[in-house]
């Protein structure tokens, strides 16, 4: 597909940035700093991007239902005021896991929101083991755990008729499925439906599009791939001028552009020079397929 283009819109220089979510209330792509602790929004109509700091890792951001928003932040899954900058905790996982925080997040179909855990990483992709588990918050604020054991809790999301939960556990190097129940937000039934070939590298963040495939971003693949998860296909590969690409999700007018993050951390000077983009917000247009709006939280 030659009419495919990439674009850095926003050179943030983000450390961790992941969680990108389109907030089409306020014509805005949001998306979080994890290690740099903050929580972003790109203005599509001024280009410009305003960040609210936060006092702990920010690991993924959701819009809510009653307006503002929601993040995962260090273990606490929190309420985010934007224009008053104010956050409040709804409720804490892990509290017997001190070097924990919450990875990536999103909300289901039905309002509910998932989110993981992971153990502190020394450095990318190296940490304590087996430490993180897979959670929801649903809407009258009560949490379940589904399983634990899981090394990086990162992207999810569900297929079109809402009876698939997608997951990744990035060092599984695989996207797994599992039969999901809307009723009731329960998973059950975990297959592989795609493993990572060696260049690809680390699976991360992921969102559907509108034909039911897969786009995953790829940590230090430098690219964002496009599965068919009924084969277990690869269909497509964009590659982007940066290695460590850490989720994708799609925007701008009705979804028809994909925007990435990307991030620094773990790079030395050398790399950075190189990759002088990494750490920013990149949008792709002219792949020649829409994406699914975000859910709010229902709570
Ligand atoms: O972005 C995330 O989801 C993690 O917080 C990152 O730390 C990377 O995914 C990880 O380093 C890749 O292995
Ligand atoms: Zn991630």
């Amino acid at each position: 597909m030659s009419s495919v283009q990439i674009e850095c819109v926003a050179r943030e220089g983000c450390r961790i940035g992941e969680s990108p979510v389109w907030d089409e209330k306020e014509s805005a792509l949001l998306c979080v700093d994890i290690t740099g602790r903050k929580v972003c929004r790109w203005s599509w109509v001024t280009k410009q991007v305003q960040a609210i700091s936060v006092d702990a890792p920010v690991s993924s951001v959701a819009l809510r239902k009653s307006g503002d928003y929601v993040i995962t932040l260090g273990t606490r899954f929190a309420a985010l005021k934007w224009k008053e900058q104010l956050v409040t905790t709804i409720a804490q996982v892990d509290k017997d896991k001190p070097n924990n925080r919450f990875n990536d997040g999103k909300v289901d179909p039905a309002g509910r929101y998932f989110a993981g855990t992971m153990a502190e990483e020394i450095r990318p992709a190296v940490l304590e083991r087996h430490q993180g588990s897979l959670y929801t918050l649903f809407s009258d604020l009560s949490v379940v755990k589904h399983f634990d054991q899981v090394d990086i809790s990162n992207g999810l999301d569900w297929s079109l008729d809402h009876k698939t939960f997608f997951y990744i556990d990035s060092l599984s190097y695989s996207v797994d499925a599992f039969d999901y129940d809307l009723q009731t937000g329960k998973i059950g039934n975990r297959r592989s439906v795609y493993r990572l070939e060696k260049e690809e590298s680390i699976p991360d963040g992921m969102c559907i599009d509108t034909e039911g495939k897969l786009w995953v971003a790829c940590y230090d693949g430098g690219r964002v791939i496009r599965l068919d998860p009924e084969t277990g296909k690869r269909l497509q590969t964009v590659k982007l001028p940066v290695d460590k690409t850490t989720s994708c999700c799609f925007g701008g007018k009705d979804y028809s552009e994909m925007y990435v993050t990307s991030a620094s951390d773990g790079m030395d000077k050398e790399w950075l020079s190189r990759q002088p983009q990494a750490g920013g917000i990149f949008k792709i247009t002219g792949l020649g397929v829409k994406g699914v709006p975000p859910y709010p939280f229902a709570g």
